[in-house]
């Protein structure tokens, strides 16, 4: 049998294990990659393929990046969401017998990942793990492993609520059961993430304690999981994991994957850019962590009164009590990121510069307690008593550790005078050899007579005594030992130096060490502070975002809602704060939502561009902020706690897209008003555009009566389909809205502002009229509005079912009412002149999608051309 070289025998036999990942093999200052691993490596790397030989296999593939600089190309492989096995030599190749030993030593994936440049200071980076069992129900265990916060919960239903509460968590990977091959597609056709597989799931012993408390037998089975994936990956000690945090999404406001891209409640839909999100609004954060806890509450409104009003009443006192607001944020700006610096305690890869930020964040604790104390608040009393300064944590490190120290911790220079004797006890010696040695250059300078005589200092040779080539010649015979020899000069040494930088070498040597030793052992013992940091970090976390929300609130003229039970919204002057944000300068038209038991359904028309996907999306923004305990862009608002938000707005690359957008616009639909409740909002946006005028009209109708009769949910449905307006009569809890648009020196002008009533009927019309379209056409045009209009009345609408409406009755008499659409639509098509049909013709050709406004006015102007030839 044809064999590879020992090495490459070590190599295959540990690659074996890692099939998943790069194999990143230690070879003396390199990590090599051989084989296939080479060959993709050297693409997505963009380095150099080479070859080895490998015995009597021939030569192999290989490619390699130089050991020191591996973090980067590490960086580059887990941002494509690749794992990569780290396998180091563990002996010392001098002490090797044949091959030099190597093991994996860490296995790094996209939600492992600890390197400060691959995670975001103001987002979780979560890996989580879900079990499936036989009743249908799914456990999810999510950790992030710079923070150390744990966290499970359970679900039931189907792969939409798995993939709901993953848009939540936004995990770079995800831990199933190999056998879980269903849930893996579905989970990668809706969002981009690694999927790493795990069946064990035995809770690990040594980390029992971390769910001691929890006696649930699938959150242990999630969790388990979770744990052993981790520690096959980690190899290390994770000290820093939080106990298993048990959640309820039912404790929750629901806010399904699609109203949170909608609502652009964290990225936009466009870029997917955190700069224009909700989340972006409302960041006046000043620590990470407050940052990340930010994003956390806003994916998850609050249900329960009593707890948003909570946070509410801390807002107003925060906004009432500027002096105490403003040192609060000021002592928060010297606050670092605690969690993720207890990350790093726990992984031993932090350095003395790491424990120097930790105490300096310490040390601004007391004030901050003291701030937060003095409020007059029950809830801010509170947390000025868990706001604890771990005052012991602090004495260490103001004793230990001095305030520059260096990037290394091989380099000394870290511990501080006066903490350790034997210590102290170098470092004199050490500085005395210096002194003596300063001593030393005066002593020779003035026996030499040579003035620029030096003593100096390198790596390679040691203590030398300098003098220049044109000194030489006043140099004594005899005591001098030539060492090195310059350009323009000669290095010597004499006894008596050379006995010197022997007591100082060694003493410098024994600092460094020791140095070390003492720099490992606090860091030791700030693990046991870990949880105290932690703990910190939460209640740290918690001010910071509630003080954002106060400055947002008193920096826009936010109000405080107020919560009703009686399922009423009463806003007055609202606005959508990121458009709002956006208009830079220009005003933006406030407008009043008012709804309750006979407004159930606000029915709204007006022209493209008016307004209405805003005023739409400006209730659910509102609706949310107030769950959060923020307050909100208004000049007042009584509010219900809505269980849950839906929506179905459709973005203009939908409308390009044709077809498809309407089995996804139905889906949606169906999705949103089979689970609404009474306490739900529901927002429409043209439902039915993406299919031909009729069908669309017939469903988006028959939606709205559903809705009606059997949801009763809080609906805003806007519509081009002007017919739907006479729904308004035969259904008492519809109501007409409609926004305005007027002509204004021949111009359309966007009013913005929503009245009661529908839209005027012939604004389209208008509009083509302002485009300058030739007056017989306009004339035409509005003949041909008349007809449909008279037409609309007798057929063209279906009667409104009743509230017993039915699924099944539905689709029996909307069939007959559609025949009878059709068969209407084909008798009244107006004659038209071949040149009125050839102008049509064109204007159905056209790709308004695909046009540049040039392009738009130069077929308008062809158009128009045309007509008159
Ligand atoms: N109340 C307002 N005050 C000022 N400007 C507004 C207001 N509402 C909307 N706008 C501006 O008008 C633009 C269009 O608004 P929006 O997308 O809501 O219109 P729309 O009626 O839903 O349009 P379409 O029917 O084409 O989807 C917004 O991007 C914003 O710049």
């Amino acid at each position: 049998m044809a064999r590879y070289t020992p090495m490459m025998e070590q190599y295959l036999r540990i690659k074996a294990e890692y099939q998943d990942a790069f194999l990143f093999f230690r070879l003396g200052d390199f990590y090599e990659m051989f084989f296939d691993d080479a060959t993709r490596a050297s693409k997505e790397l963009e380095i150099t393929l080479t070859s080895r030989d490998g015995g009597e296999q021939g030569r192999i593939p290989m490619c390699g990046v130089p050991y020191h600089a591996a973090d980067n190309y590490i960086s580059q492989l887990v941002t494509k969401g690749y794992k990569i096995a780290i396998c180091e030599q563990t002996e010392d190749p001098k002490q090797a017998k044949g091959v030099v030993r190597r093991e994996v030593v860490q296995l790094i994936t996209p939600g492992t990942v600890m390197s400060d440049h691959l995670i975001k200071e103001k987002e979780n980076n979560y890996i989580v793990a879900i079990s499936e069992f036989e009743d249908d129900t799914f456990a999810l265990a999510a950790n992030d492993l710079t923070t150390g916060e744990s966290m499970a919960t359970i679900l039931a239903g189907d792969h939409h609520e798995v993939i709901g509460e993953l848009s939540n968590l936004a995990p770079r990977e995800v831990v199933v059961n190999s056998e879980s091959v269903e849930l893996s597609n579905a989970i990668q056709e809706r969002m981009t993430v690694t999927i790493s597989i795990e069946d064990d799931t035995r809770i690990p012993e040594t980390l029992t304690p971390l769910s001691d408390h929890i006696d649930q037998p699938k959150l242990l089975h999630v969790f388990g999981r979770l744990l052993q994936y981790l520690i096959r990956t980690q190899k290390r000690s994770m000290d820093h994991l939080q106990p298993l945090r048990h959640y309820h999404i039912s404790q929750y406001m629901k806010l399904d994957v699609n109203s949170k891209r909608n609502l652009e409640l964290v990225e936009t839909i466009r870029d997917k850019k955190r700069t224009g999100s909700l989340v972006w609004f409302l960041d006046s954060s000043v620590t990470a962590m407050g940052g990340r806890l930010l994003k956390q509450w806003v994916e998850r409104p609050l249900l329960k009164q009593r707890e948003i009003e909570k946070r509410q009443e801390l807002v107003e006192t925060l906004m009432k009590q500027f002096f105490e607001r403003e040192t609060i944020r000021e002592q928060l700006q010297g606050v670092y990121d605690l969690e993720r610096l207890a990350g790093k305690v726990a992984f031993g890869n932090l350095n003395a510069r790491d424990l120097v930020q930790l105490r300096k964040s310490l040390e601004k604790i007391p004030e901050i307690k003291q701030a937060v104390s003095s409020l007059d608040n029950p809830y801010a009393k509170e947390l000025g008593e868990e706001i604890l300064p771990c005052e012991e944590l602090v004495k260490l490190l103001q004793d230990a550790i001095e305030d520059n120290p260096p990037l290394s911790v091989k380099e000394g220079q870290m511990i501080r005078d006066g903490y350790h004797a034997d210590l102290d006890t170098y470092r004199d010696a050490s500085r005395n050899g210096k002194d003596w040695i300063a001593a030393l250059q005066m002593q020779e300078r003035e026996r030499t007579g040579i003035k620029s005589l030096k003593i100096g200092y390198n790596k390679v040779f040691g203590y030398y005594i300098e003098v220049t080539r044109s000194n030489l010649p006043n140099l004594p015979e005899g005591r001098y030992e030539r060492k090195q020899t310059l350009s323009n000069a000669e290095r010597f040494i004499t006894p008596e130096l050379k006995e010197k930088e022997t007591l100082i070498l060694e003493a410098e040597e024994k600092i460094v060490d020791l140095e070390y030793s003492l720099f490992a052992n606090v860091r030791e013992e700030v693990k046991a502070f870990i949880p105290q940091l932690q703990q910190l970090a939460r209640k740290i976390s918690e001010l910071d975002v509630l003080q954002s929300f106060a400055v947002v609130s008193e920096e826009n003229r936010f109000t405080k809602p107020i919560f009703s039970k009686e399922r009423k919204v009463a806003v007055e002057g609202g606005r959508h704060p990121v458009v709002e944000k956006m208009l830079k300068g220009r005003e933006y038209v406030a407008n009043d939502v008012m709804m309750d038991r006979d407004r159930e359904i606000l029915l709204i028309t007006g022209p493209n561009m008016s307004g209405k996907s805003t005023y739409m999306r400006q209730l659910a923004l509102i609706s949310i902020l107030g769950q959060i305990g923020c307050f909100v862009p208004a000049e007042s608002a009584v509010l219900p706690v809505f269980d849950q938000i839906f929506t179905r707005i459709g973005a203009a690359d939908d409308l390009a897209a044709g077809q498809s957008t309407f089995m996804v616009e139905m889906l949606e639909a169906n999705y949103a008003i089979t689970r609404a409740t009474q306490d739900s909002l529901i927002l429409l946006d043209e439902i039915g555009r993406g299919t031909s005028t009729y069908d669309g009209m017939a469903l988006a109708q028959s939606i709205i009566e559903y809705v009606h009769s059997e949801v009763r949910a809080k609906t805003l449905f806007s519509t081009h389909y002007h017919e739907l307006t006479t729904l308004e009569e035969d259904l008492d809890r519809v109501k007409n809205v409609h926004v305005k648009a007027v002509e204004e020196e021949g111009r359309v002008v966007f009013l913005h502002r929503v009245h009661d009533g529908s839209a005027d009927k012939s604004y389209g019309i208008h509009v083509a009229q302002l485009a300058n379209l030739p007056e017989p056409l306009i004339k035409r045009a509005e003949a041909i509005l008349k007809e449909f209009e008279s037409e609309s009345d007798t057929v063209t609408k279906p009667e409104v079912e009743s509230n017993t409406v039915t699924k099944e009755k539905v689709t029996v008499e909307e069939e007959e009412a559609q025949l009878a659409f059709f068969n209407e639509e084909a008798k009244r098509k107006p004659a038209r002149t071949p040149a009125e049909k050839a102008i049509l013709d064109r204007l159905k050709s056209v790709d308004i999608m695909e046009m540049t406004p040039m392009d738009a006015i130069n077929t308008l102007y062809e158009l128009k051309k045309q007509l008159k030839s």
